[in-house]
């Protein structure tokens, strides 16, 4: 039967969020302070975090992407994505990382049974890349890359937010990255995540992205893989790798949206810029899974059609992307 909702649309992927902590301080993510920390006992534990997954799985879940935070800081990790990757019935697990730590993880990830990688990489030069993540150096994340590609992952998917004056100059680079790299380049739409009023400025649609790509290589549409995102692909003709666009902002994927999310600290929410969730800590503490499993359905029955950011007049409400998982 699976998860389907009052749009007629058939939710089978679950982000799932196991920390708000990061070793990376983004600006597009968070203030240059950080967000506040959930305290220890806030976080779910992993067995609560595995309950939810194993009955998001029997509802109808197929693919679980684990992200944060940073997935990879939080101690026993690689236990916990073991237990995930034997659920019954799951048939894709995956995660989102920044790449800072993939060097000393990268076998241990493939060992767990993560299928595959998507990796946040939005600046090939190292002072922009260190404006952007506010300090983290490029060449521990490009060594990682190489490392998790040594120990066997398939291609990995290359998250770049792009934004105008910060990193849009590099777009070509990342293109020309897949002329011989197997990669799966996806420039991201900035989102309005801390409710700063020059968003506009800084967002740049993924027309002209595409539009700029267009005006130096010829270029072809490709396929996107079953149970896959947002990500409008496209390849350079005659290139490695793939190219992708994930239009947050002005595109019209919440009519396929294929998702849901529960952040580190038990909320699940139906939509990326839902606001608010439902906290499944009162139904975890019931003991009762079969109540839980029914709650996710219920959640998912509410699951709105879309968001109005893009609507004349909408203002984004802040939130902190580090804490919902992207
Ligand atoms: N607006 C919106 N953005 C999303 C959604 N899901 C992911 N994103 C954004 O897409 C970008 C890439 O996210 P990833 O974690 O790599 O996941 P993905 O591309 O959705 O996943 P796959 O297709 O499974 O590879 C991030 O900026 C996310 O915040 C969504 O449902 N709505
Ligand atoms: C919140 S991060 C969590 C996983 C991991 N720390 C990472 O950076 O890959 C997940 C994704 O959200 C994206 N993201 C965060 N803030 C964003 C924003 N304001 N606009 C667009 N994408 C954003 C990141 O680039 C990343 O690809
Ligand atoms: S985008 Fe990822 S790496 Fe960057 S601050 Fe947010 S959670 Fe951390
Ligand atoms: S904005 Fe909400 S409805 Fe649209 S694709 Fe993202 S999660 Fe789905």
């Amino acid at each position: 039967m699976g998860l389907i909702d009052t749009y007629g649309r058939r939710i089978n992927y679950l982000r799932l969020s196991v920390t708000d902590r990061c070793n990376m301080r983004c600006s597009y993510c968070m203030p240059e302070g950080g967000v506040e920390k959930l305290s220890h006992c806030e976080v779910l534990s992993y067995e609560d975090l595995l309950r939810i997954a194993r009955e998001a799985v029997s509802a109808g879940i197929e693919k679980i992407r684990v992200t944060g935070g940073e997935p990879l800081v939080r101690k026993g990790i690689l236990t916990f994505l073991e237990q995930l990757a034997a659920l019954d019935g799951l048939k894709e697990l995956v995660l989102t990382t920044n790449g800072l730590l993939l060097k000393q993880m990268a076998q241990g990830l493939r060992d767990a049974g993560v299928q595959r990688l998507n990796i946040s990489l939005d600046s090939l030069q190292a002072e922009t890349f260190s404006k952007i993540t506010r300090g983290a150096g490029l060449a521990q994340v490009l060594e990682g890359i190489e490392e998790a590609e040594r120990v066997g992952f398939p291609p990995h998917k290359i998250n770049v937010v792009v934004m105008r004056g910060v990193n849009d100059h590099e777009i070509l680079d990342f293109v020309k990255l897949t002329l011989t790299r197997p990669y799966a380049v996806r420039f991201i739409e900035y989102m309005p995540t801390s409710g700063d009023a020059d968003w506009r400025d800084l967002c740049v649609p993924g027309a002209e992205i595409r539009e700029r790509i267009a005006a130096q290589y010829q270029i072809e549409d490709a396929p996107s893989s079953e149970r896959s995102g947002p990500s409008k692909n496209f390849r350079v003709a005659g290139a490695a790798g793939s190219l992708g666009i994930i239009t947050a902002m002005t595109g019209h994927f919440c009519d396929g949206c294929n998702r849901l999310r529960v952040t580190a600290s038990g909320v699940a929410q139906s939509c990326l810029f839902a606001g608010s969730g439902v906290d499944l800590r009162p139904v975890l503490a019931t003991g009762d899974d079969a109540l839980l499993r029914k709650e996710l359905q219920a959640i998912v029955a509410a699951k709105p059609g879309k968001h109005q950011l893009t609507e004349e007049g909408a203002e984004a409400t802040p939130f902190a992307m580090s804490r919902v998982g992207g």
